[in-house]
């Protein structure tokens, strides 16, 4: 079941380049300035002269055309001299204006701008995704220049049907919903959070080949209820507290049945969505649509794959999974999606008669049966009194009203949190003496300095720290602490990238990212590709089974536990063949485009990634002819 080998990933980029390099025409139904102002289709000085007479652009241009690769060439000058031109600058003024001159180029040539994207995917996906994502929501109103993608408001109540139609594109596959409720770590942005759908598409194009023109990022704008916001006189959503209960389901309902009239067929990801309505939107969709959350299952897949790549860190056969001590900090929807599936994997190896060592907090602590009002979701994973009665534990140990003081990447920022005792509790891990400790709370520098230290007496020889809270500065712990304090032989993965940690005499400390990005590209293609029905745990299951077998045993040894991003297309199509044929497997799926389902089914393993691989859409300038 866990195969553990490399594709011959490294020569895809490359041969995928020369395959596409003639790419089909395509029609357009615009002509002259129109054009140059459809991202689109505009390719700025690049169009050939044949074409601007065609097109009717003779004259709207300076008459030398510029092949495409030199515009490629000029851009990143450009890119490297505002690196330059800001050096010095605090982090934040850098990163938004990185972010801006990509945001220039995504306005205003589509082709080049992915070109790009793909191209630099390590440089810039910590721009156009987490963390500056992060930044550019929480400066969203003042950012703000043009609309990108869609906006459903609560006052929009009866009209969606309608507005779904104002959407240009003919064809969507892909969409990305949020209600900003819980943007990263940053808690409820409102209708700014519209930057989180936005990012993640980007990420749908670069790494799992998503046609850019077959995307739509979605905001589902039903109020906010951060104050600053609403007395934020550029804030550009609803003045107005948040819909609850029936109102607000009746118009995350209506979006969803308008989606569904206009494209039966595309993928919708939630995203960002507080816990609750995360579970009950992901409960009440599941079996109707093509649909899935993002935050419960595919960061559970990629949390699952790297816990299972720990276990082989420590040289031990995957079934010892079941007997790893894993603390779980954060009890919302990332912290349950990842236990769950933790569970699913330790029943398959197991029986159902599974009695995995999780120990689970939340703000109020280690959750026990004794818990007054507990989330039922939590409920499988609260700690009896026999079982933590041995430890000296009980409910609610650690308990601690934690300041959101956020302390990364110094460590004086650390030493500084030790002032402040509170938080978690130190006890815990020492007494538990965890495998894992992994982070899904938001609580930057949660894991601090004495925390860190008593990982250093984990029972395992390779103890594992993950700090996957985003963007950044909401990181559980920094490497280069988890590093010093909790012993160089540690696996250690993050949210957000940092840079890998040197500790000395040619020793790195490898720092992965564990980030949903590995999973949701490939989710989201495979469902489309198959044509599925719905999402099953089956199909996400095949995602982490692929994810956990993608790393061979060197890498794994060296404690590296996800591909490099440079791979993210050839993981992504592996991890999309796997849920392709899941689906097939499963009987869900009902072909797509003109290949149907007999077609999949007699496709072999390496046939479907080929497959997948040639459906990814890879940006170069192709023909333009008038309809
Ligand atoms: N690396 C990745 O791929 C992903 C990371 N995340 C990150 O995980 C974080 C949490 O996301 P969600 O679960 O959706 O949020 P959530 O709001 O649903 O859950 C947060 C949980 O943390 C708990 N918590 C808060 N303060 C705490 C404290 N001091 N001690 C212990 N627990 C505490 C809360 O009680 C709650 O159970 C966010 O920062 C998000 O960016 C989420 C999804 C994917
Ligand atoms: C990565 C992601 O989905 C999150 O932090 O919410
Ligand atoms: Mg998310």
């Amino acid at each position: 079941m866990w195969r553990v080998a490399r594709s011959a990933a490294s020569t895809f980029r490359r041969t995928r380049r020369l395959s596409t390099a003639i790419s089909a025409p395509c029609i357009v139904h615009k002509r002259g300035a129109d054009i140059l102002h459809d991202p689109w289709f505009n390719k700025d000085t690049g169009f050939p002269m044949t074409e601007r007479d065609r097109l009717g652009l003779r004259g709207l241009l300076p008459p030398r055309v510029i092949s495409f690769e030199q515009q490629y060439d000029r851009f990143m000058e450009s890119f490297r001299s505002l690196e330059k031109n800001t050096e010095g600058q605090p982090d934040s003024v850098v990163s938004l204006a990185k972010w801006r001159i990509l945001n220039r180029l995504h306005d205003r040539n589509e082709t080049l701008y992915y070109r790009v994207l793909i191209d630099n995917i390590k440089d810039f996906a910590p721009i156009i995704y987490t963390p500056t994502v992060g930044l550019v929501c929480q400066n969203y109103s003042g950012l703000f220049r043009r609309p990108r993608g869609m906006y459903f408001s609560a006052k929009d109540k009866g009209e969606m049907m309608s507005m779904i139609f104002n959407w240009p594109s003919t064809q969507v596959d892909m969409i990305v919903l949020t209600d900003g409720s819980r943007i990263l770590g940053l808690g409820d942005l409102g209708v700014q959070g519209i930057g989180i759908p936005i990012g993640k598409l980007d990420m749908y194009v670069a790494a799992a080949g998503i046609n850019p023109q077959r995307v739509l990022p979605v905001m589902l704008d039903v109020g906010t209820n951060n104050q600053k916001l609403l007395e934020d006189r550029l804030y550009l959503g609803l003045r107005q507290p948040r819909l609850e209960g029936e109102e607000y389901l009746s118009i995350v309902d209506e979006f969803v049945e308008a989606v569904h009239a206009r494209w039966p067929k595309a993928v919708v990801q939630f995203e960002d969505f507080q816990a609750k309505w995360a579970f009950e939107t992901l409960d009440r969709y599941r079996k109707k649509f093509c649909m899935f959350n993002d935050d419960i299952q595919g960061t559970a897949g990629v949390a699952l794959a790297g816990l299972l790549g720990t276990v082989r860190a420590q040289g031990r056969p995957l079934t010892d999974f079941a007997n790893q001590k894993i603390v779980v900090v954060g009890a919302g929807s990332a912290g349950l999606g990842v236990l769950k599936m933790a569970l699913q994997a330790v029943s398959r190896m197991t029986g159902p008669s599974a009695d995995p060592h999780f120990f689970l907090l939340d703000k109020n602590g280690l959750i026990t049966k004794d818990r007054k009002d507990i989330d039922p979701a939590a409920l499988p994973f609260a700690k009896a009194h026999h079982e933590i009665e041995g430890l000296g534990l009980q409910e609610g140990a650690g308990i601690a009203e934690v300041g959101t003081n956020n302390c990364y990447l110094h460590l004086s920022a650390f030493y500084a949190f030790q002032d402040n005792k509170a938080g978690l509790n130190v006890c815990q891990v020492k007494k538990v003496k965890p495998h894992v400790l992994l982070g899904l709370s938001g609580v930057g520098g949660i894991f601090h300095e004495e925390v860190l230290r008593a990982m250093k007496e984990s029972d395992s020889v390779r103890p594992a720290i993950f700090a996957m809270s985003n963007p950044t500065n909401n990181a559980e712990c920094c490497p280069v602490d988890a590093f010093k304090l909790a012993g160089e032989d540690i696996v250690f993965a993050s949210g957000s990238p940092f840079a890998n940690v040197d500790l000395g005499n040619g020793k790195i400390g490898h720092v992965n990212q564990a980030n949903n990005m590995y999973l949701f590209p490939g989710i989201g293609l495979g469902a489309l590709l198959s044509g599925a029905r719905n999402i099953s745990d089956t199909m996400l299951e095949a995602a982490a089974e692929c994810l956990a077998s993608y790393m061979s045993d060197d890498e794994i040894n060296r404690g590296i536990l996800y591909p490099s991003i440079d791979d993210i297309r050839d993981i992504t199509a592996e991890v999309g063949a796997a849920v392709l044929r899941a689906a097939v497997a499963e009987d869900l799926a009902e072909g797509h485009g003109d290949v149907g389902v007999r077609e999949l089914q007699h496709m072999s393993k390496e046939e479907t990634i080929e497959h997948v691989r040639q459906n990814m859409w890879y940006p170069v300038y192709g023909p333009l002819v008038h309809e």
